[in-house]
């Protein structure tokens, strides 16, 4: 069992099995969720032999940011379901390890104190904010001043929530509200707000490219947009002038009908090509699925789950064991396939596992066995 599969135990352990629920569950039958982990599973890598590699760099630059190494944190929503510290911790522990932050406009904690907690560990920690247009563009408006106000370096803009996916577990559970004394902190003396209170955060299908057109404008902030699975949609993005595409299914809690993302990868990446960084999440769980993702064309990879993981089995510690071992793992791997910097990892290194076919072995013979050439 690998250490993030035993700190996923000891999360199912702490967590009240509501919210251990929300946090591993899908939508539909899970099929989009089981399928990020298994399009990982069915990838190898051929390494490459003998190339004189000393020191190794796993450092990336994303955007005007740089991460010590192409994993960065997935926005994900409540962090005070998993630790009391939440996002503050999150926060800590993204900055120890020198990389990126995706803080949720559904934090429960908010934004301003996630930036402070991460620059008390690090003056120059990253931390992005994830935000989804809102019917009100005085409300959203206000969160991206918001979000700049509190030093955050990128906007990420979640585009594949036109609806909330149906999520079985929170349904079958009666999961709908956060439990007395947590709140989205950021919805807070938002336009609309009742006084004290927080803004509803609305989902809308209204949306369009115009929307985000405004919102550039309103910005000087780098613009990502996360939940990129059509390569048109990728290449759209790029000529109204993102500064980086995000794959993602949103951990298959949308459209359940929608693939792995890492199978997604490759022909968003061909859309792109190069002209601005692309990231993916899904089912990332291990150095050699970084790798694998690097390879097909990332510049980094999200990680969601892992992180609630560590964080409800050891708070900031938790997380920040997840990130040291994924860098020691991609690390690794990086090393075994003969790289020396995540540029190194190209695509003709990634097969898939059934790769090749068998050289065909012609007829069967009458007694119905493949003729192998070998003596019997
Ligand atoms: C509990 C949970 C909450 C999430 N909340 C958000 C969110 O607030 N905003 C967002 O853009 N994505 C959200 N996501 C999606 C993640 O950003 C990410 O795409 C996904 O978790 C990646 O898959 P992984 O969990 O397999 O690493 C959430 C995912 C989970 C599991
Ligand atoms: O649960 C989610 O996946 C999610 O994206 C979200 C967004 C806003 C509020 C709550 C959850």
């Amino acid at each position: 069992m690998s250490r993030i599969e035993e700190l996923h135990d000891r999360a199912r352990a702490a967590l009240d099995p509501v919210h251990y629920d929300y946090y591993a569950g899908g939508c539909g039958a899970e099929a989009a969720l089981a399928d990020n982990e298994r399009a990982f599973a069915e990838l190898a890598l051929l390494p490459r032999i003998l190339r004189g590699n000393d020191r190794r760099d796993t450092g990336v630059a994303l955007l005007g940011d740089r991460a010590s190494l192409p994993v960065v944190v997935s926005p994900t929503a409540f962090h005070r379901l998993a630790h009391p510290d939440g996002e503050r911790a999150t926060a800590r522990a993204a900055a120890h390890a020198g990389t990126v932050l995706v803080t949720s406009m559904a934090a429960t904690v908010a934004v301003a104190e996630v930036t402070a907690a991460a620059r008390a560990v690090r003056a120059d920690a990253a931390v992005w904010f994830q935000v989804s247009f809102q019917p009100d563009d005085d409300v959203t408006t206000a969160l991206v001043r918001r979000a700049e106000k509190a030093g955050c370096t990128a906007l990420v803009v979640t585009v594949d929530t036109p609806v909330f996916g149906r999520r079985t577990r929170d349904e079958r559970n009666g999961f709908h509200d956060l439990p007395p004394g947590l709140a989205p902190e950021n919805l807070r003396d938002l336009p609309g707000a009742p006084p004290g209170g927080t803004l509803p955060i609305t989902m809308s299908p209204e949306f369009t490219w115009r929307h985000l057109r405004r919102l550039r404008d309103l910005t000087s902030l780098p613009v990502v947009l996360k939940g990129v699975l059509h390569p048109l949609d990728a290449r759209t993005a790029v000529d109204e002038g993102v500064d980086a595409v995000w794959v993602s299914n949103h951990g298959g809690r949308q459209l359940d009908a929608a693939p792995g993302a890492v199978r997604a990868l490759p022909r968003v990446a061909a859309a792109v090509a190069g002209r601005v960084p692309v990231l993916l999440d899904g089912g990332v769980r291990s150095g050699a699925d970084v790798a694998a993702a690097l390879a097909l064309g990332a510049t980094a990879v999200g990680v969601g789950r892992p992180v609630l993981w560590g964080l409800a089995a050891d708070g900031e510690a938790g997380v920040r064991e997840v990130l040291d071992v994924l860098r020691a793992e991609f690390d690794h791997v990086l090393t075994l396939c003969g790289g020396r910097r995540p540029g190194d990892l190209t695509a003709d290194m990634v097969v898939r596992r059934e790769w090749p076919p068998l050289p065909t072995a012609g007829p069967p013979t009458e007694q119905g066995g493949p003729r192998t050439g070998r003596p019997r």
